[in-house]
C-alpha cells in the first residue's frame, strides 16, 4: 500500500519520484536522483539558507503537520516509529540493536564491552520560503530540508548473544547496568557533533575511542540517509511497528505517570497517519489490554479508530454467548429451490454474529430477503428484524417486500435516536455550524478548539474523527450547551454523541429490534461500524452483515475498506462466502478476477468469482466477450476533452454498440467521472438521435453557507442601520459581497442561485420581519432584540434550506434513477457510483490507466467490470505504453489458448504431457484467476 511520508503533494499531480512509494516529489526532486532534497548522496550534516531554521528544526517533531507564516511553509515529518517525546518520558525504554552491517564499531580496547554507534533519522523539517530572490520577476522558492537524528551509542557485554533490544540509559549511567544499554542524544548535525557525544558517553563509562577516524569515515561515507529514512517508512507499513509500540508499552512502569500515558496516546493517535497493518493493530491492542487496567485500556484505545474497533470487537467477543440467536425451526425449513448451497448455509446460520462475504453478483439482496423468511420460520416475528441499508433506495426496497420489517439507513437510525434526545438540534452542515460558532462564540477558547476539530472533519483530515471524539468526550457538557445555543447538529456530531452516550440515550420504539441485518456493510464509515457493534452489545442483538470489502466505494464519506477487513480478520464473526456469480458469464468473471486478485481488500475473503454456468471459456469466447481497446495518449485530460466523443461515435458505437442493439440488448456506458459521462452521453445522443439515453448519475447537493458567512463577516454593517432598512442591507450586502461569501461567484449559475435564495428568504419571511419592524417603531421591541431575531431568522433559513434541498434532491435522485432503471432503456450512461448494485446486458467501461493505480481506483473499476451480464467493451486510455490492463487481458488469452490446446489434445486422445511445449506440466489457470475446467 502506498505510504507517503508527507502529504504536501496532495493538491499537485504526483510526478514520478525516486521511490514513489515513500516520498513526495518535493523531497526527491521529481525523480532526478541527487537533485532533490532527499537523496543517497546526502550527508548527516546541516546547512540552511536561513540559519534560524536550524534552531527551529531541533524542536520536538511529534506529528506530521504543515504551517505557513509570512510566506514560509514548514512541513514537519516524524520518521521514527516511536516519537521523541514518548521516549523522553522517563520509562525503561528500549531500542532495537542495529544490524552489524549498519553500525559503526567503536574501538575502545575494553575487554568487557562491545561499543558501537548508530543513528536513526528521528524526524525532519522542510522549510519552503516563497519570499526568495525576485530578480527574475517571480520570487524563487528556496527549500531547506533538515533531518533530526537520534544518535545512539550501544554498550553490549562481550561474549553474550547480541540482544534484540537495548535499554536506554542516561548518558551518566554509561555502560554499567544492565548488560545491554544505549545512550541517546538528538542532533541535526552529527557530522560535527557525533564525536563529542561519543567521547562524553565513553568518558562517563571510563572508556576512550582508540580509532576516532573510523567514526569520521563512517559519518562521511558509511551512513546513507535516504536508505535509512526509507527503512523507517517501511516500518510503519509493516508489523514491525507493532513490535516497536509493544516494546514501548512493556517498558512503561507498572503505574505510569500522566505524562507517559499522554505521550503514548499521541503515539497511538499518530499511527492513524499511516497504513499500519490490521494485524499490527490487533497486536498493539492486545498489549494495551494486558498492560493496563480496564479504564486506561479503554481510554488508550479511543486514541485511534482502528484500535477502538479492535477494542469494541474484543468486548463483543466476550459478550457473544449472551447475544440473541434464532431458535432451531421445528421442521425442515422451506427454502426456495434455486438457492445455492453457499446461500443456504449463510442465510440459515444460527450463530449470533454472522458475516457474509459476498462477491459481486452473488445475490446479496436475495440472501437478505431469504434470511428474513428463514428467521420467520424460526419463530421470529418480522417486527423483531431491522435491516440497515446504505442507501434510502435499498431501504425502500426492503420495505416494499417486507412492510413489517424495520428498514432504514444507519444514518437515519442514529439520527432518530439522537433527535429523540436533542429535539432542538436541527440537522445542519459543518460549514453553517462553524460560522455559527464564530458568530455566537467569538472569544471562547473552548469553542475555538471545537471549531478546529469540526474543520478537520470537514476537510477529511487523517485522524479527524478520533480527535473530534476525544474532544467531545473531554468537553461533553460544554459541547451540548453550545449545540443547544446554536440549535444545530450534523451527522458527524450525531454519531459521536450517540456513541458516547449509547448507554443512557433513550431510543425510539421503531429502531428497537432483536435481529439486526446490515446490507452493503463495506460502505459504512469506521465510526458507524464501531457504533453498531456497541449498539448490538448493548441490546444483546443478533447481527447478520453482508458485504464485499472489494466494492468499497465511498471513501470520501469515510467508508474504509479496512474497517470490514478488521472485522474479517478478527475471528469474532462466523463467516460465509458467496462466490457463485449469477450475473455474468465466466469470460467476464475471468477478467474481473484478475482485477480482484490485486485488491488488498480481498486478502481475508480471498474471493474468486465463478459463473453459475457449465460453459467453459475459450480464448476465442473470451476475446469475443471481453474486448479491450487501449489508447495511448499524451495528455489524460486531452483525451476526454478532444478524443473521447469521436471514439465513442466512430469506433465504439459502430464496432460494438450497434451489434448489441441489433441483438435487442441494452448497453450501459460506465465511467469514473461525471465529466466523462457527460461527453459520452452527448456522443450517444448525437449518434442515436432516435434513442433515449438514460442517465443514472445523481444530482449533487451543495449545502450553502452564504447567510451564516454574511452574518459572520458583515453583521456590523447591518447593525449600523435602522431596523426598517436592515433587511434591505442584508439582501444588498449578500449581492455586493458575493465573491467573499461563495466560491465560484463568477459563475453565473452560482450567482443566480444565491440571488434566488435571497429572494426566497425575503418572500417567505417579509411578513414576519415587517411585523418586528412595526414593534420597533411602536417601542415594544428593543433594537438589539430585533437584530438578534433577524440574525436567527437568517440562520434558520439557511439550515432549513439545506435540509429541504438535501431531502428534495435525494428524493428526486431516487425517483429519477428508479425511472431510468425501470425504463429498460437501450442506452444508459452512468458513473461507477451510479451503477453500483445494478446490472446490464452489455457494458462499455471507460477505464483510465494510471501508474501506479491506487487501490481505491482499482476497487472502482472492479465494480465497473462486474456489471455486465453478456459482454464487455473496455475502452482504456493512459499515457503508458505497456499498460497493466493490456497485460492482464493478454495473460488470460495466453492461458486460455494453452488450455484450449490441452483440451484439444485430450479430445484427440493425446497425453498432454507429451505435448512438446511443456504446457502439459502444470495448469497455471488458477494463478491467473481463471476457474478450473
Ligand atoms: N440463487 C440464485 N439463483 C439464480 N439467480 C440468482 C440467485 N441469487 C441471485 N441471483 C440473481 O443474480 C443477480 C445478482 O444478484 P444481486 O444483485 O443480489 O447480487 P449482489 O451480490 O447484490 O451484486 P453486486 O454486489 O454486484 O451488486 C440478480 O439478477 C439475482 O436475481
Amino acid at each position: 500500500m502506498p505510504l507517503l511520508l508527507d502529504d504536501i503533494d496532495l493538491t499537485t499531480p504526483v510526478a514520478r519520484t525516486v521511490d514513489p512509494k515513500f516520498f513526495s516529489s518535493k523531497l526527491t526532486g521529481n525523480g532526478k536522483h541527487k537533485t532533490g532534497l532527499l537523496h543517497g548522496a546526502l550527508r548527516p550534516t546541516v546547512s540552511a539558507n536561513n540559519s534560524a531554521y536550524i534552531a527551529a528544526a531541533v524542536d520536538h517533531v511529534e506529528t506530521k503537520s504543515t504551517s505557513t507564516q509570512h510566506g514560509i511553509t514548514t512541513v514537519s515529518l516524524p520518521f521514527a516509529p516511536v516519537l521523541r517525546a514518548a521516549l523522553g518520558t522517563g520509562g525503561a525504554f528500549t531500542l532495537a540493536t542495529p544490524d552489524a552491517r549498519d553500525r559503526c564499531a567503536i574501538t575502545t580496547g575494553s575487554s568487557d564491552w562491545d561499543v558501537f554507534f548508530d543513528m536513526t533519522p528521528q524526524a525532519a523539517k522542510l522549510f519552503e520560503d516563497a519570499n526568495g530572490d525576485t530578480s527574475s520577476g517571480t520570487p524563487k522558492t528556496t527549500r531547506d530540508f533538515i533531518v533530526q537524528y537520534r544518535m545512539e551509542l550501544f554498550f553490549l557485554r562481550k561474549g553474550a548473544a547480541v540482544p534484540a533490544r537495548a535499554r536506554i540509559a542516561p548518558a551518566s549511567a554509561g555502560r554499567r547496568s544492565p548488560d545491554e544499554t544505549v545512550v541517546v542524544s538528538w542532533d541535526v548535525d552529527p557530522l560535527a557533533n557525533a564525536r563529542g557525544f561519543v567521547t562524553d558517553a565513553l568518558g562517563a563509562a571510563g572508556l576512550t575511542d582508540l580509532d576516532p577516524d573510523a567514526l569520521a569515515d563512517w559519518l562521511a561515507n558509511g551512513f546513507n540517509i535516504h536508505d535509512r529514512i526509507t527503512r523507517q517508512a517501511e516500518i510503519w507499513d509493516s508489523e514491525e511497528i507493532a513490535d516497536e509500540i509493544t516494546a514501548y508499552i512493556e517498558a512503561l512502569p507498572a503505574d505510569p505517570s500522566r505524562t507517559q500515558l499522554n505521550a503514548l496516546a499521541v503515539q497511538l493517535r499518530y499511527l492513524e497517519t499511516y497504513n499500519v497493518p490490521l494485524e499490527a493493530y490487533r497486536t498493539i491492542h492486545r498489549a494495551i489490554e494486558t498492560g493496563f487496567d480496564e479504564a486506561t485500556a479503554a481510554a488508550l484505545s479511543k486514541q485511534n479508530l482502528n484500535l477502538l474497533m479492535s477494542h469494541t470487537l474484543y468486548h463483543l467477543e466476550k459478550m457473544k454467548p449472551r447475544l440473541t440467536t434464532p431458535a432451531v425451526p421445528a421442521g425442515a425449513p422451506a427454502m426456495a429451490a434455486h438457492l445455492s448451497v453457499q446461500q443456504r448455509a449463510a442465510l440459515s446460520s444460527h450463530e449470533p454474529l454472522v458475516m457474509v462475504q459476498a462477491g459481486a453478483g452473488t445475490g446479496k439482496s436475495r440472501v437478505i430477503l431469504e434470511r428474513i423468511k428463514y428467521l420467520e420460520q424460526c419463530g421470529v416475528d418480522a417486527s423483531e428484524v431491522t435491516v440497515l441499508s446504505f442507501t434510502n433506495a435499498a431501504a425502500d426496497h426492503i420495505t416494499d417486500k417486507n412492510p413489517d420489517v424495520g428498514s432504514m439507513t444507519i444514518a437515519r437510525m442514529i439520527n432518530d435516536i439522537y433527535q429523540l434526545n436533542h429535539p432542538t438540534h436541527e440537522l445542519s452542515s459543518i460549514d453553517t455550524i462553524i460560522n455559527s460558532i464564530d458568530i455566537f462564540y467569538p472569544r471562547s477558547t473552548f469553542a475555538a478548539g471545537f471549531r478546529m476539530r469540526l474543520l478537520e472533519v470537514d476537510q477529511n483530515k487523517t485522524g479527524a474523527m478520533t480527535a473530534l471524539n476525544t474532544f467531545i468526550e473531554n468537553h461533553f457538557d460544554e459541547v451540548i450547551a453550545l449545540l443547544d445555543t446554536i440549535g444545530q447538529t450534523s451527522l458527524e456530531l450525531e454519531i459521536v454523541i450517540a456513541y458516547q452516550r449509547i448507554d443512557t440515550m433513550a431510543e425510539p420504539a421503531h429502531v428497537a429490534c432483536r435481529y439486526l441485518i446490515i446490507d452493503e456493510v463495506q460502505d459504512n464509515s469506521i465510526f458507524e461500524f464501531i457504533y453498531v457493534l456497541k449498539y448490538i452489545s448493548k441490546h444483546a442483538q443478533s447481527l447478520f452483515i453482508v458485504g464485499d470489502a472489494s466494492q468499497t466505494l465511498y471513501e470520501f464519506r469515510s467508508a474504509n475498506p479496512r474497517a470490514l477487513n478488521t472485522l474479517e480478520g478478527s475471528g469474532v464473526f462466523s463467516t460465509f462466502k458467496l462466490t457463485t456469480n449469477y450475473r455474468s458469464n465466466q469470460e467476464i468473471l475471468d477478467f474481473a478476477n484478475v482485477v480482484l486478485g490485486d485488491l488488498e481488500t480481498n486478502q481475508f475473503a480471498g474471493i474468486r468469482l465463478q459463473a453459475n454456468s457449465l460453459a467453459v471459456p475459450t480464448a476465442k469466447s473470451f476475446q469475443d466477450t471481453v474486448a479491450l481497446d487501449y489508447r495511448t495518449v499524451s495528455r489524460l485530460n486531452g483525451f476526454v476533452n478532444d478524443e473521447l466523443h469521436g471514439i465513442v461515435s466512430r469506433t465504439v458505437c459502430r464496432e460494438y454498440v450497434d451489434t448489441c442493439l441489433a441483438r435487442g440488448e441494452q448497453v450501459a456506458f460506465i465511467a469514473y467521472s461525471r465529466r466523462e459521462v457527460a461527453v459520452i452521453q452527448d456522443a450517444l445522443e448525437q449518434h442515436y438521435p432516435d434513442k433515449h439515453v438514460a442517465n443514472l448519475v445523481s444530482e449533487k447537493v451543495f449545502a450553502t453557507d452564504v447567510f451564516s458567512k454574511y452574518i459572520k463577516f458583515f453583521w456590523n454593517d447591518v447593525l449600523q442601520v435602522q431596523p426598517s432598512n436592515a433587511s434591505f442591507v442584508v439582501a444588498q450586502g449578500i449581492k455586493d459581497n458575493m465573491d467573499k461569501l461563495t466560491k465560484n461567484a463568477g459563475n453565473k449559475k452560482v450567482a443566480d442561485a444565491v440571488l434566488g435564495m435571497v429572494s426566497t428568504w425575503w418572500t417567505a419571511n417579509a411578513r414576519v420581519i415587517r411585523g418586528w419592524e412595526q414593534l420597533c417603531l411602536q417601542g415594544t421591541l428593543a433594537h438589539g432584540d430585533f437584530f438578534d431575531r433577524l440574525r436567527d431568522n437568517l440562520l434558520q433559513f439557511e439550515i432549513r434550506h439545506n435540509a429541504v434541498r438535501q431531502s428534495l434532491t435525494n428524493q428526486r435522485n431516487r425517483e429519477q434513477k428508479a425511472k431510468n432503471t425501470a425504463s429498460d432503456a437501450e442506452l444508459i450512461v452512468s458513473t461507477i457510483h451510479g451503477a453500483k448494485g445494478l446490472e446490464f446486458d452489455n457494458v462499455v467501461v471507460l477505464h483510465k490507466e494510471a501508474a501506479p493505480m491506487s487501490q481505491e481506483a482499482r476497487r472502482m473499476f472492479y465494480v465497473a467490470f462486474t456489471r455486465a451480464k453478456k459482454s464487455e467493451y473496455i475502452l482504456s486510455y493512459g499515457t503508458v505504453k505497456n499498460p497493466a490492463i493490456e497485460s492482464s487481458h493478454q495473460r488470460i488469452i495466453t492461458l486460455l489458448t494453452e488450455r484450449d490446446k490441452l483440451a484439444a489434445a485430450r479430445a484427440a486422445g493425446i497425453d498432454p504431457d507429451l505435448l512438446d511445449d511443456g504446457t502439459g506440466e502444470a495448469d497455471t489457470s488458477e494463478d491467473a484467476g481463471l476457474a478450473r475446467v
